[in-house]
């Protein structure tokens, strides 16, 4: 039996690698049209590869933001983050490693010096990831835009966060209607440890708990907050992202940008909580737990287009927040994702038809790192289930494992999440020694997660 894998991304060559390195026949989906010199298969005299030997049978197409013909092309910056374990990525791409990553591998080739960060040279790491691809015996490369699926085999879906239209409509009936989205609005979050609790209090809007935590700001407070966040630099909107906003989903400067009470009747108001505060609290941002532990605390209503520099200067003008450690940064782009925690199990297969996995930006991870790990899952799943076993899930306190338990079970609405420590479960030791050994643990148990499941014998 063969599986299908629809996108050549990040996520895609990761499901593929995986599959064909266990002997596992792969069909994989490219639209994005031949440029260069790459084949699907090496010519055996000349050692060369061209990709005009591809099977090519429809009109292809390409996305707004890929440049090139390659796979895993990284459309932006050329750094996959930071390698060192006490970071949620460079936890991740550790773990990565143990799993036999391919990014891993091609970021290891094309390494570029850029302090404690993985970077890149874009080009060769995405040679690196076509050539290994294309010269595999066990995967076939097609190169045309899929428009639907056959559902009746097993398919593993990777068309990335700039999904074609025709195959977003496909997703869109196979799927509930409302369960796919296509644009996010990331606010930040931060490290609880770093919030000063001293200047606000906990409590929920007209006394319904006290699940928020409201950073209280007095009029000077919020005049030299608001001065500064209008004189913010903002990062460019992209013209393939040029979507209206929603009117309840503004990026936080734009509402600002209305007036100088705009903020304070809407995401700073604090309605509901007056009685609880003295005169002089002006404003409040109400800060809401990320996770079961309350160790990661997201910025209510704080959607922005902020430069990530900028954030950090204006977000830290916020009294409780002066020394925030921000795990994640905000942001606001054009984004294909499933409500995964409607949608999807653990394991990235969808709830409704098993058959199909999904994999990537796609459901709701974000980031390149992520996006290729939840990958190498869906590889393991879709080769598990050919062997008649129960598909898996690694652990919730390897950072893979929180991530995926994140996007599947997260309740209300998801918006994309990358690797963050607060994702972890606690470990009753000092806040010092927190981090290394949440990383330990992590490695610790990915290692007997791979062993267990006999991913690599
Ligand atoms: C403009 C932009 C900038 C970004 N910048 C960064 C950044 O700086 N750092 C970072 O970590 N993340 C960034 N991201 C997020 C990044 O794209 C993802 O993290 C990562 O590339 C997603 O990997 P993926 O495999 O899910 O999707 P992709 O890498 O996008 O791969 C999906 C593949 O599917 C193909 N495809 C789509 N539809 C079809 C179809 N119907 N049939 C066949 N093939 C199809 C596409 O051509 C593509 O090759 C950015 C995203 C965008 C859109």
């Amino acid at each position: 039996m063969k599986v299908n894998v629809i996108g050549a991304g990040l996520a895609g060559s990761e499901a593929a690698y995986f599959l064909a390195n266990k002997g596992i026949k792969v069909r994989m989906f490219e639209m994005r049209p031949i440029t260069s010199h790459f084949t699907s298969r090496q010519d055996e005299k000349t050692g060369t590869h061209d990709v005009r030997n591809a099977t090519q049978t429809r009109p292809i197409t390409t996305t707004e933001a890929h440049k090139t013909d390659k796979f895993g092309e990284l459309v932006c910056s050329n750094t996959l983050g930071s390698f060192e374990i006490t970071t949620g990525a460079g936890l991740l791409k550790k773990e990565m490693e143990l799993l036999n990553s391919l990014v891993i591998k091609a970021a290891k080739h094309s390494y570029v010096k850029a302090g404690s960060a993985l970077a890149v040279d874009r080009n060769e790491f995405s040679d690196f990831i076509t050539k290994t691809i294309l010269s595999h015996p066990n995967i076939e490369v097609v190169r045309e835009e899929v428009e639907s699926l056959n559902e009746n085999e097993l398919n593993i879906v990777a068309t990335g966060p700039l999904t074609s239209e025709k195959f977003s409509k496909y997703l869109k009936n196979l799927i509930t209607d409302d369960y796919l989205y296509f644009y996010d609005a990331i606010a930040p979050i931060v490290e609880a440890s770093s919030v000063d609790f001293s200047k606000g209090f906990w409590g929920s809007r007209y006394d319904k708990g006290d699940d928020y935590f409201n950073c209280t700001m007095t009029k000077e407070e919020y005049d030299i907050f608001y001065n500064e966040l209008l004189k913010a630099e903002k990062v460019p909107t992209k013209d393939f992202e040029r979507v209206v906003h929603f009117e309840g989903c503004l990026p936080i400067e734009e509402i600002a940008s209305r007036g100088y009470e705009t903020l304070v009747f809407g995401p700073m108001s604090p309605k509901g909580l007056k009685h609880h505060i003295s005169k002089d609290v002006y404003a409040i941002v109400q800060l809401r737990k990320e996770t079961k532990e309350g160790e990661a605390l997201s910025l209510v209503g704080f959607q922005t287009k902020l430069t990530y520099k900028e954030q950090v200067r204006v977000f830290r003008l916020i009294p409780c927040l002066r020394n925030a450690v921000f795990s994640r940064l905000g942001s606001m782009h054009r984004n294909t994702f499933l409500q995964s925690n409607k949608l999807l199990k653990p394991t990235l297969e969808l709830r409704k038809n098993p058959n199909i996995l999904f994999a990537g930006q796609i459901t709701g991870v974000e980031g390149y790192s992520a996006s290729a790990a939840t990958g190498i899952i869906a590889g393991i799943n879709a080769w598990l289930k050919l062997e008649g076993k129960e598909p898996t899930t690694p652990p919730k306190t390897t950072m893979l494992g929180a991530l995926l338990d994140y996007i599947s079970s997260k309740e209300g609405e998801l918006q994309p999440m990358n690797p963050v420590f607060g994702l972890l479960p606690d470990i009753e030791v000092h806040k010092k020694h927190k981090k290394l050994l949440k990383a330990y643990r992590a490695l610790f148990d990915m290692k007997k997660f791979i062993e267990h499941h006999k991913i690599y014998d």
